[in-house]
C-alpha cells in the first residue's frame, strides 16, 4: 500500500490534460509504440471528434523511483461541467492532482471549481504549468498566479511541456514524494468507491473501483450499497492499456470488475461495493443519484419508427444509466419520449448517438430545465414541470420555483462591463468581483439555469473576444414569475413549439420567435400566419408569404439530369420536415426558441 499512488489531472479544457496523461504513460513505458493513439484515453469517436473526455477511465502505471517499484494509479476526469458528478467521484477516488495550468492561458474558470472538489476531499495539489514551450507562453506571470491561488512557494510549480516532454520526470517524483499513500485496514470488511462504469456490449457494465478498506476477491459474492443487489465477481483486475485480470485487489488500489450486469443503471457512480455476507457499516459518502437538468421531447420523423425509436432508446439507456425518458404525445408530433439529460452536451450526444448508431432520423423539441409549480390548493409536493403542457392553468398556480446556479467566470478586466451586461440581461444577480490579478477578474452570480443551459456560452465568448472562461454548479430553487409562450400556425396551436419562459421576457421571446419562424419554415402554397399567445392573449404576429415560384424554375429547360438532382435535393431537405396540419415545419424551427440572437 505505501506504494501506491492515486492521483488525477485537474486543468481547465485544453489546458493539456489529455496530452500530459499520453507523456506519463509513455515515460513509464505503459505503451508500446502499436498502442499508441494520438488521444490515449479518450476511447469514443465522439469524445474523440469533441475532444471531451466524456466518461472517466483509469489506467495503472508501474515506476521504479530510487530503486523500488511504485503503482501509480491515473483516475482520468471528465472535463465538461455537465458530467461534473462524475469528477467529483473520481477525485474522491485519489490522494493527489495535478493542477494544470496553461503557460499562456492562465487560471480558468474550471482550473478554480476543479480545484476547490480536489481540496474538498483533501487531495495533496502538484501544480503543474503546462505548454512552457509555447511562444505565447508567460511562465513568470502565471506562477505568479499559481501561488496567489494556492498559496504555494514558486518552486514548487512545476515547469512543463506535455509536448515536449519537459518535467514530465519531475512530475513522476513529485507525485512519488508529494502525494500520500493510501490509508485504509486491508482486515476490514470490503469497502470500494464506484467512480465509473462503462458499458461493454459483450462483457456487460465493467465497474471501476477503488478499494477504501478491505479487498475484493475474485468470484466473490459483492453487494451495491445503494441498489441493495448482490452479484459475483465474475472478474476483478487491474487497467493498463488493456485489462488484466487478477485474484485480489487490495486496499487502495485501483482496478475493474465485470459481474455480468446487463444495465448500466444497475451500477451508480459514487455507490459502495462490499461484502455480501460481511456488508460494511459504513458506505462512503457523497452518493447521489444523478439528476437530469435539461428535458426536451425526441421524436421520430416518420411517426411509424416510434416502436424504433423506443427499443433504440432502451438499448442507449443500457450504456448510458444518466439518460431517463418517459412517453409522451403531442398533438404535432405523436408520440415520442420526453427525455431528461446531463445537459446540452449530453443531449447533443444522445441525439447523435440516435443518428449514428440506430439509424434513427429524430425531431428534438425546444429544451427546458425542471420547474416546480405549487397550485393555489396548497399542496406540500410541487408539480414537477419538464414539459410546457405539464404547466398548470396560470388560474390556478399559486407560484412557481426555478433551478439557480452560482456561475463563475473569469474574464479580463476590459472586458467586466460587458460580461456583467449580458448577465443581468440573463437575469443573473451579481454576488462577488475579486481581481485575482490587475488584468483578471473573477466575477460570481447567481443565475437561473435556463438562461445558462442554451446560448450563454456562446454569448459569453462574443463578448469577451474569447477571454472569458465559465463554470457553474447548482444553488437549489427559487421562485420564478414562469408563463408558457403558445405559437400558432394558420391559427392551429402548435404544441411542440410551446416554450417556458420569464414573463418579463415574454414579449420579446414570442415576437422574436415569429420572426425566426418566418426566416426557418419554407414558403408554402398559401399564407401562413405565426401567432405567439400567452394564454388566450395573442402578443406577436408575422405571415409567411405564399410561394409562386416553380421550384424546378431554376433549370431554365436545362437538361433533366439537373433537374432531377434539384428535386433530390429538395427531397433531402425534406427529411426532417415534419407536416403539422397542412404545414411542413423543418427541425431547425423546434430549436427555433434558442437561436433567438442568431
Ligand atoms: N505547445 C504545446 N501544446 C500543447 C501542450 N500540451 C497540450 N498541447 C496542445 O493543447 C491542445 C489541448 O490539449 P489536450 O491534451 O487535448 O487538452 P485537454 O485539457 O485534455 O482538453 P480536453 O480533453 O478537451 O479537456 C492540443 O492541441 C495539444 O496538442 C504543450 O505542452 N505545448
Amino acid at each position: 500500500m505505501e506504494k501506491i499512488r492515486n492521483f488525477c489531472i485537474i486543468a481547465h479544457i485544453d489546458h493539456g490534460k489529455s496530452t500530459l496523461a499520453d507523456r506519463l504513460l509513455d515515460f513509464t513505458g505503459s505503451v508500446t509504440e502499436r498502442e499508441k493513439q494520438d488521444q490515449l484515453l479518450d476511447n469514443m469517436d465522439l469524445e474523440r471528434e469533441r475532444g471531451i473526455t466524456i466518461k472517466s477511465h483509469a489506467i495503472q502505471m508501474d515506476y521504479v523511483h530510487n530503486g523500488e517499484k511504485y503503482v501509480l494509479n491515473l483516475i482520468d476526469t471528465p472535463g465538461h461541467v455537465d458530467f461534473s458528478y462524475e469528477v467529483s467521484r473520481s477525485i474522491a477516488a485519489c490522494e493527489g492532482a495535478l493542477l494544470v495550468v496553461d503557460a499562456a492561458q492562465s487560471i480558468q474558470a474550471q482550473t478554480i471549481s476543479n480545484l476547490y472538489l480536489a481540496l474538498e476531499n483533501d487531495l495533496e495539489i502538484i501544480p503543474v504549468l503546462n505548454k512552457v514551450d509555447l511562444p505565447s507562453a508567460n511562465p513568470e506571470e502565471v506562477t505568479d498566479d499559481i501561488v496567489d491561488l494556492l498559496g504555494c512557494k514558486p518552486e514548487e510549480v512545476i515547469q512543463a511541456s506535455a509536448k515536449t516532454g519537459v518535467g514530465i520526470e519531475e512530475i513522476l517524483t513529485a507525485i512519488i514524494e508529494r502525494v500520500p499513500a493510501p490509508k485504509g485496514n486491508p482486515d476490514e470488511s470490503l469497502q470500494a468507491l464506484v467512480f465509473d462504469s462503462v458499458y461493454n456490449p459483450f462483457r456487460g457494465v465493467e465497474t471501476y473501483f477503488r478499494v477504501v478498506n478491505g479487498e475484493i476477491k475474485k468470484g466473490q459474492k459483492i453487494k451495491f450499497v445503494a441498489t441493495g443487489k448482490s452479484y459475483f465477481a465474475d472478474e476483478i483486475g487491474t487497467l493498463k492499456l488493456t485489462q488484466h485480470p487478477k485474484n485480489k485487489i487490495s486496499t487502495g488500489d485501483v482496478g475493474y470488475l465485470i459481474t455480468g450486469i446487463k444495465d448500466a443503471r444497475e451500477v451508480k457512480v459514487g455507490d459502495t461495493i462490499t461484502d455480501s455476507a460481511d456488508p460494511t457499516k459504513n458506505p462512503i459518502g457523497g452518493f447521489e443519484d444523478v439528476k437530469p437538468m435539461v428535458f426536451a421531447g425526441i421524436y421520430p420523423v416518420d411517426t411509424e419508427d416510434f416502436e424504433d425509436l423506443r427499443s433504440s432508446m432502451e438499448k442507449l439507456q443500457l450504456n448510458d444509466a444518466s439518460l431517463v425518458f418517459t412517453p409522451e404525445s403531442s398533438a404535432a408530433l405523436g408520440f415520442g419520449f420526453r427525455c431528461g439529460f446531463l445537459g446540452m452536451l449530453h443531449m447533443e450526444i444522445i441525439q447523435e448517438r440516435l443518428e449514428r448508431e440506430f439509424d434513427m432520423t429524430v425531431i428534438t423539441t425546444v429544451p427546458n430545465v425542471s420547474y416546480h409549480a405549487y397550485t393555489t390548493k396548497g399542496d406540500i409536493d410541487p408539480i414537477i414541470v419538464n414539459n410546457p403542457t405539464d404547466l398548470p392553468d396560470p388560474s390556478t398556480i399559486d407560484r412557481v420555483e426555478e433551478p439557480y446556479i452560482k456561475a463563475t467566470i473569469i474574464t479580463k478586466a476590459d472586458f467586466v462591463g460587458n460580461v456583467m451586461s449580458l448577465c443581468i440581461e440573463k437575469r443573473g444577480q451579481i454576488v462577488n468581483q475579486t481581481y485575482l490579478t490587475t488584468e483578471r477578474v473573477e466575477l460570481i452570480f447567481d443565475m437561473p439555469l435556463a438562461e445558462i443551459v442554451f446560448d450563454f456560452y456562446d454569448r459569453l465568448k462574443t463578448v469577451s473576444k474569447g477571454y472569458a472562461s465559465f463554470d457553474y454548479s447548482p444553488i437549489g430553487m427559487r421562485p420564478s414569475k414562469l408563463v408558457r409562450v403558445d405559437i400558432l400556425l394558420n391559427a392551429q396551436p402548435v404544441d411542440a413549439l410551446s416554450a417556458l419562459v420569464h414573463f418579463d421576457n415574454a414579449y420579446h421571446i414570442g415576437k422574436k420567435m415569429c420572426e425566426k419562424l418566418k426566416e426557418l419554415i419554407p414558403r408554402q402554397q398559401f399564407d401562413i400566419p405565426i401567432q405567439a399567445a400567452i394564454g388566450s392573449k395573442i402578443i406577436s404576429r408575422e405571415t409567411i408569404k405564399a410561394l409562386r415560384k416553380d421550384v424546378t424554375a431554376k433549370c431554365y429547360g436545362g437538361d433533366i439530369s439537373r433537374k432531377r438532382k434539384l428535386l433530390e435535393k429538395q427531397k433531402k431537405g425534406k427529411k426532417r420536415m415534419r407536416q403539422v396540419g397542412n404545414v411542413e415545419i423543418p427541425q431547425q424551427a423546434f430549436m427555433a426558441v434558442l437561436k433567438l440572437n442568431d
